[in-house]
C-alpha cells in the first residue's frame, strides 16, 4: 500500500514485451508510475478537486470513471461537502483492491461518501451526477466506443454538471508533434526512466493506449451534445479539458 515503490517494471529485459494491462504489477507501482510519466499529474489531480468544490452541490454525485488507486477520488472528497458522494469505477481488480485498501486505511477520509465498483465504465449507469471525471482513461477504450460513452456521460449529468477528460494527446504530424514526443521522454529519463524502459513501454502501449489529436477530441465532444469546452490544462502531450452541457 506504499505509494514509495519504485517502478521498475519496464526494465528487466526478459522475453518480448507485452500489452500493457493494469495488473497487479502496475497496481502496486501505480502511484510512481504515474507521477513520473505524466508530467503536470500532481496538478491535473490536484485542479480537479477544485472543479469539483464549484460544479458539486449538496447531494450530488460524482464519477471518477477510470479511478485507478483513488487519486480523483480522493481530491474531490477533500474539495466538497460531506455529503457529496463519489461513484469510483474501474475494471481492474487489482486497482479496485488497492483503492478499497487505501481508504479503509487513511483515517481522515469518510468511506461511506466513496462507492467503489469493480466494472466497465462502458456498462454502469451513470446518473445524477454533477461532475464525471475521465482522467487518463478515455484513451484507453477503443476508439469506436467513446462517442457512445460520452453520449451516456452527457446524459447522466445534472444541470450545472460537467465533464472533466483528461488525455494524452497525438500532437501534429511534423516537428510540432515530434518536440511533444522528444520532451515527453526527456521528462521520463529526468525522472530516472532508462532508456530501454522508455522503449519497452513505448512498446506495450502501442495497441492500448490510443492517443488522438485535440481536434478529433473537440469534434467528438460537439458530437456528444455537449453545449462546449475550454482546455485548462496541457503539459507536452497531455491535455484536459472541462467540457458542460
Ligand atoms: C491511467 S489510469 C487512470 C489514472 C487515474 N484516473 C488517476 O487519476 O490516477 C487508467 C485506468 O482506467 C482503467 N480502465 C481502462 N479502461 C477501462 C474500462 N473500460 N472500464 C473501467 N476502467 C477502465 C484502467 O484499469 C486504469 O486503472
Ligand atoms: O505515455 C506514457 O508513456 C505513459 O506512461 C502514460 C500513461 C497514461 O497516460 O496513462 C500510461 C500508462 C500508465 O498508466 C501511466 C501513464
Amino acid at each position: 500500500m506504499k505509494d514509495t515503490v519504485i517502478d521498475d517494471l519496464f526494465d528487466r529485459a526478459a522475453g518480448p514485451v507485452r500489452p500493457f494491462e493494469f495488473d497487479a504489477d502496475v497496481a502496486r507501482v501505480f502511484p510512481d508510475m504515474v507521477r513520473r510519466s505524466v508530467p503536470g499529474y500532481a496538478e491535473l489531480v490536484g485542479l480537479s478537486g477544485l472543479i469539483a468544490r464549484r460544479v458539486a452541490g449538496p447531494g450530488t454525485r460524482c464519477y471518477d470513471l477510470g479511478c485507478s488507486l483513488g487519486a480523483v477520488t480522493r481530491s474531490i472528497l477533500r474539495q466538497t461537502g460531506p455529503d457529496v458522494s463519489v461513484v469510483a469505477v474501474d475494471n481492474a481488480p487489482a486497482m479496485i483492491e488497492g483503492l478499497q485498501a487505501r481508504l479503509a486505511a487513511e483515517a481522515e477520509t469518510d468511506v461511506t461518501r466513496v462507492e467503489t465498483l469493480c466494472a466497465d465504465i462502458r456498462s454502469i449507469a451513470i446518473e445524477g451526477a454533477s461532475l464525471v471525471v475521465l482522467n487518463l482513461t478515455l484513451q484507453f477504450v477503443p476508439i469506436e466506443e467513446r462517442l457512445g460513452l460520452l453520449q451516456r456521460i452527457r446524459a447522466g449529468l445534472v444541470p450545472g454538471g460537467v465533464l472533466i477528460l483528461a488525455e494524452k494527446f497525438a500532437g501534429p504530424k511534423g516537428r510540432a508533434g515530434d518536440w511533444l514526443t522528444t520532451l515527453h521522454e526527456d521528462f521520463k529519463r529526468a525522472n530516472g526512466y532508462s532508456e530501454l524502459a522508455i522503449a519497452r513501454k513505448r512498446t506495450a502501449l502501442e495497441q492500448v493506449l490510443i492517443p488522438e489529436s485535440l481536434e478529433e477530441h473537440e469534434r467528438r465532444l460537439a458530437e456528444a451534445g455537449f453545449a462546449g469546452s475550454v482546455r485548462w490544462f496541457q503539459s507536452l502531450n497531455f491535455v484536459a479539458w472541462l467540457v458542460w452541457i
